[in-house]
C-alpha cells in the first residue's frame, strides 16, 4: 500500500480551553480556519490543518490520518484492506468537507486504533505566522510521529509492515515494568518504530494499552533554539515536563516530552534522522537515548 505520510491527528478533549492555550501559546501552532467554538483546528505549515482538537466527553485520539497520493491510491488501499479482511468505511460528504479532503476511508488497526486514509487535503496559502518565529519540519515527512498503544504487538507490526507497507526501522525491548498493561507476562516486550517515508519513524507501536489511545505525538522544529524556547514556555506555563531533554539513539532526535491536557505526552524535537529507505536495514536499539530523557514519575 502506497501510504506517503502521517498527515493529521484528530483528538477529543474534555479541556478545550487548556488545549487552545497549550497549542497556540506553548507549542507555537497557529489557529486554522475551520475553528469553531467546539473544535480547534491547528496549522503547522501550508496544509489547512495538521491537528484538530474537538470538545467531547473524553480525552483520546479520534484518528491518525495517513495520506496517499491520489484517488487511485485510495481505491487500491481500500481493495487491499478489504482483501485482508479489514472493515473499511468510506467517508460521507459531510466528513469529507469537515476534513477538507477529497477522498477518505475509516479503518481500525488490529488493536482497535482508529485510522483514516485520505488524499487531497486542502492547502492554506496565507502566511503561517507562528507566534515565536518557530518553524515545523513537515513536507514529505508528514506532521511528525505518533506512538499508538498496541497490546497485540505482533498483529500490529504485521498490519503496518505487511498491509500498510511501512518500513520497520528499529525495535527496542521494554522491560515488564515499562509495560504494566501488556497482554501477557513476558521477559520483555518489543516496541517498534516504522515509517512509510524518509522520516526515521512516523509511527511507534507501544506494546501495552493506554486509555487515551495515544502514547505521544512528536512535532519537529527547525532549530534547537525553537526547542529550547519551547521548553522555556512549558516551564513558564507550569506544564509538567514528562521527560527531560535528551537525544534518542534511533532517530538521533534531541527532544523533551511535556504532558498534554488529558493524559498523554507531546514530544518536541529537533534534528531527527532522515533515512534512505532503499538501503535501510532494521535494527535493535538497546538504549532509548545517548544522553538525557530522564522520565519523571
Ligand atoms: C526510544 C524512543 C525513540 C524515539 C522516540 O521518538 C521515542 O519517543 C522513544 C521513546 C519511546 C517510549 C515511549 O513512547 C513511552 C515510554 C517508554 C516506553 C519508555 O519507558 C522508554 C521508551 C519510551
Ligand atoms: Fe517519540
Amino acid at each position: 500500500m502506497d501510504i506517503r505520510a502521517l498527515g493529521y491527528l484528530r483528538l477529543e478533549t474534555t479541556k478545550l480551553a487548556e488545549w487552545r492555550h497549550y497549542a497556540l501559546d506553548v507549542l507555537g501552532m497557529v489557529e486554522a480556519s475551520g475553528t469553531t467554538e467546539d473544535t480547534l483546528c491547528l496549522r503547522m505549515d501550508d496544509r489547512s490543518y495538521r491537528i484538530t482538537v474537538q470538545a467531547g466527553g473524553s480525552d483520546r485520539l479520534l484518528a491518525a490520518g495517513w495520506e496517499v497520493a491520489n484517488a487511485a491510491a485510495l481505491t487500491r488501499a481500500t481493495g487491499e484492506l478489504e482483501a485482508a479482511g479489514c472493515a473499511v468505511k468510506p467517508a460521507d460528504a459531510a466528513e469529507l468537507s469537515e476534513r477538507r479532503v477529497q477522498g477518505l476511508i475509516h479503518v481500525t488497526d488490529p488493536c482497535g486504533n482508529p485510522l483514516e486514509i485520505y488524499w487531497g487535503q486542502a492547502q492554506d496559502h496565507t502566511p503561517l505566522g507562528t507566534p515565536y518565529g518557530n518553524r515545523f519540519v513537515t513536507g514529505d515527512l508528514g506532521l511528525g510521529h505518533v506512538v499508538l498503544p498496541a497490546p497485540d504487538i505482533e498483529a500490529a507490526l504485521d498490519f503496518y509492515e505487511n498491509l500498510l507497507g511501512f518500513q520497520l526501522r528499529d525495535s527496542m525491548k521494554l522491560l515488564p515494568q515499562a509495560v504494566p498493561t501488556a497482554e501477557e507476562q513476558r521477559e520483555f516486550h518489543w516496541m517498534h518504530f516504522l515509517s512509510p517515508n524518509r522520516r526515521h519513524h512516523s509511527l511507534g507501536l507501544y506494546p501495552g494499552a493506554l486509555p487515551p489511545g495515544i502514547v505521544h505525538f512528536m512535532v519537529e522544529l527547525e532549530t534547537l533554539d525553537d526547542v529550547g524556547r519551547g521548553l522555556d514556555r512549558m516551564n513558564a506555563a507550569g506544564i509538567p515536563i514528562a521527560s527531560t531533554l535528551g537525544r534518542h539513539t534511533n532517530d538521533r532526535m534531541v527532544s523533551f516530552y511535556a504532558q498534554a491536557p488529558g493524559g498523554f505526552q507531546v514530544e518536541y524535537g529537533w534534528d531527527g534522522l532522515v533515512v534512505d529507505p532503499a538501503t535501510w536495514v532494521a535494527k535493535e536499539i538497546t538504549a532509548d537515548s545517548f544522553w538525557g530523557h530522564r522520565w519523571n514519575g
